[in-house]
């Protein structure tokens, strides 16, 4: 049985934004399957009493210039910022799920991080989330109006709370069987874990 690789992000997170450019090849490269899991990054921080790195001046001062680094070094544009913030995420995560239920994640999560970290669209817009389901292959009114299905809602809270109790507390978060990496500069060792080193 395949290996498989599952990725925990959410779209308001700018290095998942940067796990998202290259989990796609990481899985071909190492014969894996790709599971993207969106879930709720601000609930995961008040059940593990976690903060944004942003909270702290001189983290976040850091956190611009080393986004710029990694952004050339992925050879991506470079980020921009919704004004928004935090950036209200909620509905582009349940999303994400509509999208997963009609096997279109990967572009509906190409589109929705493009839209918040290249163009610095807010996600929190009904109008933007229109654009980028709309962009990713969905049909846009239903789609929408799924997301206020109990069934959609559930299935982000379990996401999310299922990552919190395998001990997540940030994103990206990427577990190879139970062992878990948190962070985008930690792929080099999930790869090496799915190599089986
Ligand atoms: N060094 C990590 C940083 C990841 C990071 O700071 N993620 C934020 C969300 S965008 C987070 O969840 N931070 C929680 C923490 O640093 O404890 C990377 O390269 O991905």
């Amino acid at each position: 049985m395949s290996k498989t690789l599952e990725f925990f992000f959410d779209y308001a997170s700018p290095y998942s934004y940067l796990a998202s450019a290259q989990v796609e090849v990481l899985a071909v490269r190492t014969g894996v399957e790709l599971r993207w899991r969106p879930f709720l990054l601000g609930a995961v921080f008040k059940a593990t009493g976690n903060v944004p790195p942003i909270s702290c001046p001189a983290k976040a001062r850091y956190l611009f210039k080393d986004l710029a680094h990694w952004t050339q070094f992925l050879g991506l544009p470079p980020c921009r910022f919704p004004e928004a913030f935090p950036i209200p995420s909620i509905k582009a995560n349940r999303l994400g799920l509509v999208a997963a239920e009609q096997g279109l994640i990967a572009p509906f999560s190409h589109a929705a991080f493009r839209a918040a970290f290249v163009d610095g669209k807010d996600l929190g817009d009904g109008a933007v989330l229109e654009e980028v389901a709309r962009a990713s292959g969905l049909e846009p009114g239903p789609a929408l109006a799924r997301i206020e299905n109990q069934e959609i809602k559930d299935a982000l809270r379990r996401n999310t709370e299922e990552a919190v109790a395998r001990g997540a507390f940030g994103a990206p978060t990427f577990f190879v069987g139970e062992e878990m990496f948190f962070g985008n500069d930690r792929l080099m060792l999930v790869e090496r874990m799915l190599r089986g080193a």
